[in-house]
């Protein structure tokens, strides 16, 4: 099956302080390369600094990569810095949902907003997403009128998903997305998101720090460290015998 993401020999660099008036350049991701196929969960995982979210936010296009590609089914959206991205494709959801909603809009005129700018619909057919992509995450009609702060948290990261998935994404990242959440609304958000996978093909990039999710929820498993892929593979394999010293040392934790 042709993977719905490949990332090939992804590199990323930052520019830092190195003293008062020097800087210098800091190699974040070094030839890191994946593939993703469709309905699949991949998680990436390394400790604190080894570039997960820099490579959340590349994927996304939020960051430009120094060199490498990304191609989302077959089509070169990135190469050697060079963006063709189609924001509505890959999707990211932070672990503070309220980062990337607007605290002065509605539910409802948010997800309007997305549709608006990113597809040609009407207002009745877009009214129409908008309830329809509510109740696919749990949520219902009457919160098209809510403001944010009228959420809980675990609601809001389902807003934050409706407004991931309203543009009908291919890939969705989700950067520590249910890391804040109590240990059964982060149950049922997990449950939500196998369902909505099961249901609609949706491949997932899953970034956390808990091995326990990783283990309930990923098919494939990339281990960073420094910015390196140290190690790829089937995720059970790993847990069953990890190779690379990152891995063995997180999971003696
Ligand atoms: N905009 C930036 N400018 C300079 N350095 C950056 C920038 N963004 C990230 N970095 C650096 O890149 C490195 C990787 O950061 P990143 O946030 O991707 O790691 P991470 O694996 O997600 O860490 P954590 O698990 O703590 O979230 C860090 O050393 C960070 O300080």
């Amino acid at each position: 099956m042709q993977p719905v993401l490949k990332v090939q020999s992804l590199n990323k660099a930052f520019n830092t302080r190195a003293g008062l008036f020097r800087r210098k350049r800091v190699k974040v991701l070094k030839d890191v390369s994946f593939a993703v196929a469709p309905g699949e969960t991949l998680a990436v995982i390394g400790e604190t600094g080894s570039g997960k979210s820099t490579l959340a936010r590349v994927l996304a296009g939020a960051e430009h990569a120094d060199s490498g590609q990304i191609l989302l089914s077959g089509e070169m959206i990135e190469d050697n810095g060079h963006q063709n991205h189609d924001c509505r494709h890959i999707r990211l959801i932070f672990q503070d949902p309220t980062r990337s909603l607007n605290r002065g809009l509605t539910i409802g005129d948010m997800l309007d907003d997305c549709l608006r700018l990113n597809t040609q619909l009407t207002k009745h057919q877009r009214d129409k997403k908008i309830v329809a992509t509510l109740s696919r995450v749990g949520l219902l009609s009457e919160h098209y009128d809510y403001y944010p702060h009228m959420f809980s948290g675990g609601q809001l990261q389902r807003v934050a998903l409706a407004r991931a998935l309203i543009l009908d994404p291919k890939v969705v990242v989700l950067d520590e997305a249910l890391s804040s959440l109590d240990p059964s609304v982060r149950a049922q958000t997990v449950n939500l998101l196998l369902e909505l996978q099961r249901d609609f093909g949706l491949s997932y990039i899953l970034i956390t720090h808990h091995l326990s999710l990783v283990r309930h929820m990923s098919d494939k498993l990339l281990v960073l460290s420094r910015g390196r892929s140290v190690e790829y593979g089937n995720s059970e394999a790993i847990f069953r015998a990890p190779q690379s010293k990152v891995m063995q040392k997180l999971l003696a934790v």
